[in-house]
């Protein structure tokens, strides 16, 4: 068996061109969405995840509000940029790049966003929404990994219905919110979360139907220990040096020889992380949409 792609890249392009739609009604009505960044210090990884979400934004015809930062900024000085962007009638939706220098309470900063405002959907309210199931229909936003993956396999017409997702990570990007996603009537799936303290993961690896990889461990899943069958989504990035060139290249989670065994795998590059690009667009949108709906603008 070699499994069938699940192609983020065309997924999010056609999400993309939906989105262009949505985004010239609401400038029409005079509600240009317009998305906030702020980027602390000078990670590379960072700036290129940053500059991509702006190229995004321009695609579609959402605004771009830019905030970089020096690395060494106070947590006073980071949450006033927060009250700036809160305050801002262009701002309609922001996100702070994460993960913040080690110095910066994250949590804090994350609270102090507008949760009208939070495009991440990772302030505690919108989380909170998350864990009641009170955002159905898209009345608050859902953190855009986790709802990527989740539109990535409806897109695929993967049914994850009464199947045991084994999810490994548990950042709050990621590994603890996509379990309450696809815990969800709608899509039905049971859910396993491991992490390092995780002591039989290959033990949960060979009967896991679907595997959600978000531990940053390069290739740490090889093809004998997967189900066959078994669908692949694989989060996590690493930069390792590739051997032949000397470079830097991307590593995921996933092994890509796992492709022999598995019905469906996401590429890394190319799988997931275009999906968390759209998704950000999403909540952009649909905060912009819930403006116009409530006469906020
Ligand atoms: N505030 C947030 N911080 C971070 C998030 C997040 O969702 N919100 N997620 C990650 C980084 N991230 C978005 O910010 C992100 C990572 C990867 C990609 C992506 O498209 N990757 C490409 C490859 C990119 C490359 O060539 O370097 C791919 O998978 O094809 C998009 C967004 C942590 N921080």
């Amino acid at each position: 068996m070699t499994a069938a792609v699940l192609d983020g890249r065309a997924t999010a392009a056609a999400i993309k061109s939906e989105l262009q739609e949505r985004v010239a009604a609401l400038t029409t009505q005079g509600q240009v969405p317009g998305l906030g960044t702020v980027l602390v210090g000078d990670d590379p990884a960072s700036h290129s995840y940053v500059g991509g979400k702006h190229k995004d934004c321009a695609e579609v015809g959402i605004n771009s509000i830019r905030r970089d930062l020096p690395g060494d900024i106070s947590q006073e000085d980071l949450e006033a940029e927060i009250d700036a962007l809160n305050a801002d009638p262009a701002c309609t939706g922001y996100i702070v790049q994460l993960p913040l220098p080690d110095h910066i309470d994250t949590n804090r900063i994350l609270e102090r966003i507008d949760p009208d405002k939070d495009a991440d959907g990772l302030h505690p309210t919108n989380l909170g929404k998350l864990v009641l199931n009170v955002n159905e229909p898209m009345d608050s936003p859902l953190p855009c990994t986790p709802h990527g993956i989740v539109e990535l396999l409806l897109r695929h017409d993967v049914d994850l219905k009464g199947k045991h997702v084994l999810v490994i990570g548990r950042g709050v990007t990621v590994g603890r919110p996509i379990g309450l996603l696809l815990t969800r009537k709608a899509i039905n799936a049971t859910v396993t979360l491991a992490h390092t303290g995780t002591r039989n993961l290959p033990e949960l690896l060979a009967v896991a139907d679907v595997v959600v990889a978000a531990a940053g461990q390069p290739h740490m899943i090889s093809a004998d220990q997967i189900k066959d069958g078994a669908v692949l989504l694989d989060v996590g990035v690493s930069r390792v040096e590739d051997p032949e060139t000397g470079k830097k290249k991307l590593t995921g989670d996933i092994s890509p020889e796992a492709a022999e065994r598995a019905a469906w795998m996401s590429p890394n590059p190319g799988g997931v992380g275009p999906m968390t690009r759209a998704m950000l667009l999403v909540n952009v949108v649909e905060a912009a949409e819930r403006a116009v709906a409530s006469g906020q603008h």
